[in-house]
Formats: C-alpha cells, structure tokens, sequence
C-alpha cells in the first residue's frame, strides 16, 4: 500500500517529431487511497475497492465532524489510478453535501410522481452540456458543471415506471485466467507472413508484461442486435447483506447455490488474478460470490423489466468494477460505479452512462441501459433492510444531512460484451506478429482502421474521447474481419463534449501516459486533435505488436524505437502515424482524414481470412507500465 510520487523527467526521445514528453510530477499508488489515508486493506478483502473508499470517506466525516470537513477534495481512483491529490476546502463539502441534498428531494419528488421510477434518459448529443465555465476551465471537468451534473441526476432518477421484481437466476460462470501465464504464446495457426520485413527491433525488452497474448474464450454469443430503449426502472433499493427477508434469502440462496455449484472461479480483480498463478482457476472465494449474489440482488430490481444474471468479475477500473453477465439473452458487461457525496465522481460516472447510450456505431461499445440505485449504510436505517425495504418518510434528507450517514449510489451500466478483451492482450500473438519484423498488415490495418472509424464517428458529434489507449479498444470476435476481431471502442469516463463555439476545452489535463499528447499534458487542451494523437501512438504500436512504452530504471519511457518505422512499412502508414504524433495539434489530420487513408489502404491490400481462429481471444491486458490514467496537477 504505498503512494507514490514520481517526477516525471522530460523524454526527449520525441525531439524529432518536435515532441518533448515528461517534466511534470504526478502522483500515483498501487492501492486505494483517499488523499493521504489508505483504505482499510481487511475491507478490501470483502468488498469492491470502490465501496472501501466510500466507507474510508465516511469514517473521514465522522472524525472531522463534518462540518469542517475535508474529505471531498478528490475521488478515489483504484489501482494504478493516478489522481491529483488535491487541496481539501471544506466548503467543497458543504458543496458535496448540498448536492446530495438536493438530489435525494428530486428524488423523493420523483418517486411521489412515479413510484419506483429510476432511469437515465439517452439525451443524445446533449449528454454533457457545457457551462461556459467549463469551456475555460478544465475544473468543471468534461464539459458538465455541477448545476449540470445535478440535471443529469435528476433525469436520472426522474423517468421510470413500475417494475416487476424477479429474482433473477445466479450463476457461477467460466472465470479468467488473466494471470502472467496466462498471457502465454497461443497455439495459434500461423499464416505465411503478408507482413512487411521490419529491418529493426525495438531495443528495450517489455517489462510490462506486454507480451503474446492468448487465451481461451467463453462460448461464442450472438451478437446483440436489440439496442432496446429502456421502460423500466427499479424502486429504491436498500439492500442490506444482512437481509432476512425473502428476497434477501432468495438473494443469498442464490449465492449459495454459486457456491455450492462447483462453477468455475470468477476472475478476481486484475490483482488478484495476478496472484492466483497460473492456473486462473481456483475454488470460489465465498466473498466473491457474495458480493455477485448481493449485486445480483440489487440488479433484480432488473432493468427493462429482465433480470441481469451476474456470472463473474471482469475487472476493476478508476470508477468501479466490471462484471460479466446475461441480460436479455445477451452477453454483457456490467459496469458498476458507486459514488457518494463526491461531485465530481458521480458527475462524470452519469456522464459515461448518458455518454454511452448517445453513441450508436459498430466500433463503439454498445450501451444497451443504465440504472442508478442508491445503497450504503444509512444511519438510521434498518439493519436489516432488503432490497424490498422502503427509505422512511422524511428520513433521508436527515439521513444524508447526518453526521456518519453514508449515502451512496451505485451506478449500473449494461454493455455490449467484448469476449475479446482489451487490444493490449492481443499485442505480441504471433497470429498477427509471427515474429520480430513481420507483421500480417491486413489484420493490423483492419484493427488501426475500426479504432479511426470509431473516433471518427465521436467527433462528428464533438465528442473527445480523451483516453484512449490500448486498454480501452476493446475486441469482439468476428470472423469477417481479418484479425479476427472487430473494434469496439469503450471507456468513456474522461470523454468530453466540445460545446459548439469550441474547438476545444482547457484545463483538462486528462488521460494516459504515452498516450496522451503534449498539448493535453502541458496545456490542458483537449480536443479532438488529442485522440488523433493517442491513435497515432496506437499506430506505431500495431505495426510493432508492442506497447510504445516501458518502464526503466529511469522512469517510464517511450521505446528507443519510438516513433521509427521500419523501412518495409508503407509508406502511406507510416506517413498517417507520423501527422498523428505532430507536436501542434493542428498540424495533424482528422480522424475522417485517417479513416480514409486506412480505407484506400485497406481496400488495396484486399479482403484477407481472419487470421485468429474464432475460438481463441486474446488475453485481458495488464496496464501499460506507465500507462496509468492520470489527472495530471494544473499548472
Ligand atoms: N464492455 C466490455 N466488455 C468486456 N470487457 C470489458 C468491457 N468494459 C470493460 N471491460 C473490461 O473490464 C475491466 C475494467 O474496465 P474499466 O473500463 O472499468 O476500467 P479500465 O479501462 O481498465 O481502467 P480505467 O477506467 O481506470 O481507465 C477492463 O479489463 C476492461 O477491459
């Protein structure tokens, strides 16, 4: 459990590109923190990292009396999260407070207009409207102030109608084997090279785990054809692990029945799939399966009126945690994020969900629903509350208002499943990079093109993704494509929307190491040009089948190698990778200039099998060595 701070040391490997990387401090951790207090290591046993700060935060406002306090400065990011450990103000909690405040009597209005009514609306392009002061000010974070985030909230949990509470079936399912050996080199059948003869090899071995990457997949699923518009929504659940009544019982038969089931173990957190070895498998962890039968619980209260079966953790993010699970018949991801009286977290995780649900396009992630459903301890409230159990009249504005009330709210949000995990996992499978020098360029053009297309379609509608990176291009398997794998871009928590008049937002110094590009790290100025940057590093990485950066006893550092391309390249890659990495962001081309580029390209080169049998995935990536999101300190 340690903090740390590292100054980042100016990187001149860029100078010829006109880059300088580095010269700035930031502050990172590998494990959970909240300013200088670390999280309870015994909570983060039991429960998810998310619900530890929550609870790290409520013990936070007991001791400062809450009136005074000083807990509100930042959000708690997990692992490998680096955050700006930020100043505390106390009138950010009377801020934080009032907020709370101010959502729960929308929401007690709400629920006496439409009883169990709980629902994000799709609000399109206007997801994130832009107060003028987020047009200047990075502060108001990505492109929604408070009254705004505020707004959202009240949407959120304005629509909805009645629903029909099923206990939905709980089931232990295929886990991950998302450890280091996992990520061994597949049997894969490998194709005679089509590949360009690349003259040079990068000089720095990975040490970032970034290496061949294959594992076996789940069953195949359909793809998901219903992008169904959501009618349900769910009464106010308070669920209680305590639970005595019959839900409660229902919920933790079901957990049992998980337990009991001799399913194979679902993944644990990317942590602790490290630690397991490299089997991948063990028995299931009783805590584990708790926590996916109390989530199930909680998700009976069903979106679209059909239960969601939990079936095993994916992974862990800065927000929350990823499950995988069946909702409709689909596979899907379900994305949970709890929040509590912290603006800023619960501002952008509403954010990515209305985000999500606005964006409909064959290279992004799908978002098929959200739900918010508050949770916590309530001082005040019955211990052994269900998720049946009714807030009291008038008690949960006094409640939130408390000193020690814990009111948080978990965030849901239904996905596309991309059984082909993170792009990261699929760098270095020899299906695709056979060995040092070649590369089977239509596979790579194909995946460079799906990420260009993607972005593409998100700036024609002003939308920054602002982190992009290898983990959050994720893969579905298709057999159409010559990778194997279709594109599906995901992970728009740091997304931004430029208002209209922009052309881009300030202060925003958002993204990931390596990736982001030197206008946002050193200007906080965030427009579309960023994410042509972040794809133009991307495109170096897929022709070279390696991450761009590494960690060395120095620091981390882009590759010697970085951004050479070795003479056998095409020209007309090569050329697009290169405009992508310009220092001036308006000197590089736009993501439709490289979506057609990549077309011509890939058109020229023909319609190519897929290279990776649709039986084999890729494994879940590990994050790039220095490829932690960072929010870096404003200048
Ligand atoms: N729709 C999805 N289908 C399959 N896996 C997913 C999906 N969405 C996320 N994941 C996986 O779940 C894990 C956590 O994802 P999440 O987006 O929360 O965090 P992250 O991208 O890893 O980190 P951060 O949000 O901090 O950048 C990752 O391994 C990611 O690949």
């Amino acid at each position: 459990m340690n903090l740390y701070s590292v100054d980042v040391p100016v990187d001149r490997t860029l100078a010829s590109q006109g880059l300088l990387q580095g010269g700035y401090m930031y502050t990172f951790m590998r494990s959970l923190y909240y300013a200088e207090h670390l999280v309870d290591p015994a909570c983060l046993k039991q429960r998810p990292g998310s619900e530890c700060v929550a609870l790290l935060l409520a013990q936070l406002r007991q001791q400062s009396g809450s009136a005074g306090g000083s807990d509100t400065a930042g959000e708690a990011p997990q692992e490998n999260k680096a955050v700006l450990v930020g100043t505390v103000v106390g009138a950010c909690v009377a801020a934080a407070l009032a907020a709370v405040a101010v959502v729960v009597v929308l929401l007690r209005r709400r629920r006496l207009q439409a009883p169990g009514g709980s629902r994000l609306k799709s609000e399109g392009e206007g997801v994130l409207p832009s107060s003028s002061n987020d047009e200047e000010s990075g502060s108001g974070g990505a492109g929604a102030d408070s009254s705004s985030a505020g707004k959202a909230e009240a949407a959120t949990v304005a629509a909805g109608t009645p629903r029909g509470l099923q206990a939905p079936p709980f089931e232990a399912a295929v886990g991950y084997g998302c450890s280091p050996a996992a990520l061994g080199a597949p049997s894969l059948s490998t194709r005679p090279p089509s590949g360009q003869g690349l003259n040079s090899v990068p000089e720095e071995e990975p040490t970032d785990g970034c290496g061949p990457a294959a594992r076996e997949a789940s069953a195949p699923k359909s793809d998901p054809e219903a992008r169904s518009a959501v009618k349900g929504a769910p009464d106010l659940c308070y669920p209680s692990v305590s639970s005595t009544d019959d839900v409660g019982n229902a919920c933790r038969a079901s957990s049992s029945t998980a337990q009991s089931s001799g399913g194979q173990q679902p993944s644990d957190s990317p942590r602790a799939c490290l630690d397991q070895g490299s089997s991948g498998r063990k028995a299931p962890a009783p805590d584990m399966m708790a926590e996916l039968g109390q989530l199930s619980c909680e998700l009976r209260a069903t979106v679209g009126d059909v239960a969601i079966q939990l079936e095993s953790m994916i992974g862990s993010g800065s927000f929350g945690t990823v499950y995988k699970g069946t909702w409709q018949g689909l596979s899907v991801a379900v994305k949970t994020v709890v929040f509590s009286a912290n603006a800023d977290s619960r501002r952008r995780a509403l954010q990515e969900a209305a985000l999500c649900k606005s964006i409909n396009h064959p290279n992004v992630i799908a978002t098929y629903a959200s739900d918010l459903q508050p949770i916590g301890e309530i001082k005040g409230a019955s211990s052994t509350g269900s998720c049946t159990a009714k807030p009291p009249e008038n008690g949960i504005l006094d409640m939130a208002r408390s000193v020690g009330a814990l009111l948080d709210w978990r965030l849901y949000i239904i996905q596309e499943y991309a059984d082909g995990g993170p792009l990261r996992g699929l760098y270095g499978n020899r299906a695709i990079w056979p060995r040092p020098g070649i590369v089977h360029l239509p596979a790579v053009v194909g995946i460079a093109l799906g990420i260009a297309r993607a972005l593409a379609h998100l700036h024609s509608k002003r939308i920054v993704h602002g982190d992009l990176n290898p983990n959050n291009v994720l893969l579905k398997r298709d057999s159409r494509e010559a990778s194997g794998f279709a594109v599906k871009v995901g992970d728009f928590g740091l997304s931004v929307l430029i208002p209209e008049h922009r052309s881009h937002l300030s202060n925003m110094r958002v993204g990931t190491m390596f990736y982001v590009c030197p206008a946002v790290a050193v200007h906080g100025r965030m427009g579309p040009e960023a994410d042509v940057f972040s794809l133009g590093v991307i495109l170096w990485e897929l022709f070279w089948g390696v991450c761009a950066g590494v960690r060395t006893e120095a620091g981390p550092r882009y590759r010697q190698n970085f951004p050479e391309f070795p003479p056998g390249c095409p020209t007309a890659y090569r050329m697009t990778a290169l405009a992508c990495l310009q220092r001036q962001p308006e000197h590089r081309p736009t993501a439709a200039n490289v979506e057609g580029t990549l077309t011509s390209f890939s058109q020229a080169l023909g319609g190519a099998p897929a290279v990776l049998p649709p039986e084999r995935r890729p494994a879940e990536g590990v994050r790039p060595p220095g490829g932690v999101s960072i929010i870096l300190e404003h200048a």
